[in-house]
């Protein structure tokens, strides 16, 4: 199994050195009605040096998030979280982790099920309903890959099918999966399928897609996945973010935001650009999640 080379541990999460940052609400609060805005931090695994999940380190990984960040909502097990290199039985320990120990400091939690294995993915996202998850998302199975949107809506019914009470995201995440059907073409028609279908968790960088999306259902969650452009999205409407770099860089964006909402483009553009930078340099490092775990440990 292949998995990150470096780990989040409970010392660098509480390091005391840590510079302690203002948490800067903004006024893409929780919503009334549990429409899901504004950050979305995508958590990273814990792993011991035996490269078993480390269950321990995720309570204060959440106060920190909570109190350093300002996250309010996290969306475990996706990318970040190598779901795709664990096991169901991992996959599951961690869920129910991260539900317990986020109960009342966080707004939700929305826990990433896809598998290529259909079965696999009903088996999740019936887990995660019974740990008390806020949400689920499913990523387009990679191998046997859909070829069709009308094939990619059927994956995610039936996923969604197994926790009907719960919202329901599709994760789209095209350059990972290899699955280039729009996500325009993938939502249409989608809620008479999946009644319980929320919005999409958009990794793309095709930003007249993610326009296109927002634009046929602005009622729902439209959520940007590429950090680094994460302003263009805004102007296209984008109702928040969900990202790796929010584990460290959750306040700065909430800032970027701030900025955006009150027409200080020159701010907003400022932050964006630190954070191109930053991904750039980790770019040129390999950015993979080791690389990112990193760089949450040092910034
Ligand atoms: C492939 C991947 O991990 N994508 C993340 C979420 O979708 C992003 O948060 C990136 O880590 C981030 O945009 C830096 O490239
Ligand atoms: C970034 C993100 O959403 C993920 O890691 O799944």
């Amino acid at each position: 199994m292949v998995r990150s080379s470096s780990s989040v541990t409970l010392e660098t999460l509480s390091d005391p050195r840590r510079k302690i940052r203002k948490v800067i609400m903004t006024t893409m609060g929780p919503a009334a009605d549990g429409k899901l805005t504004g950050l979305v931090a995508a958590t990273f695994t814990p792993l011991t040096q035996h490269d078993e999940i480390n269950l321990s380190v995720i309570g204060p990984y959440v106060d920190y998030l909570a109190e350093k960040q300002g996250i309010k909502n996290i969306f475990v097990n996706g990318t970040t979280g190598e779901s795709m290199s664990l096991t169901l039985s991992e996959r599951k320990d961690l869920a129910e982790e991260w539900c317990k120990r986020a109960k009342g400091k966080m707004d939700q939690v929305i826990v990433h099920v896809g598998c290529l294995s259909l079965k696999d993915s009903q088996e999740l996202a019936r887990h995660a309903a019974r740990v008390g998850a806020h949400a689920v998302a499913v990523i387009a199975p990679s191998f046997f890959k859909p070829k069709t949107a009308d094939a990619l809506r059927a994956f995610l019914t039936q996923v969604a099918s197994a926790a009907p009470a719960l919202p329901f995201y599709y994760y789209h995440i095209p350059a990972i999966t290899g699955v280039n059907v729009s996500a325009r073409d993938v939502i249409e028609g989608i809620e008479s399928l999946i009644p319980s279908f929320r919005g999409v968790k958009f990794s793309g960088s095709d930003l007249v897609d993610f326009g296109q999306c927002v634009s046929h259902r602005p009622q729902w969650s439209f959520l940007y996945g590429l950090d680094e452009q994460f302003l263009g999205a805004l102007a296209m409407g984008a109702h928040g973010a969900v990202g790796s770099t929010y584990n460290y860089l959750g306040c700065d964006v909430q800032q970027l935001m701030s900025a955006f909402e009150k027409g200080d483009i020159v701010q907003a553009r400022k932050i964006q650009f630190k954070i191109q930078e930053l991904v750039t340099y980790a770019i040129k490092l390999g950015f993979d999640v080791g690389v990112n775990k990193q760089l949450m440990i040092e910034i």
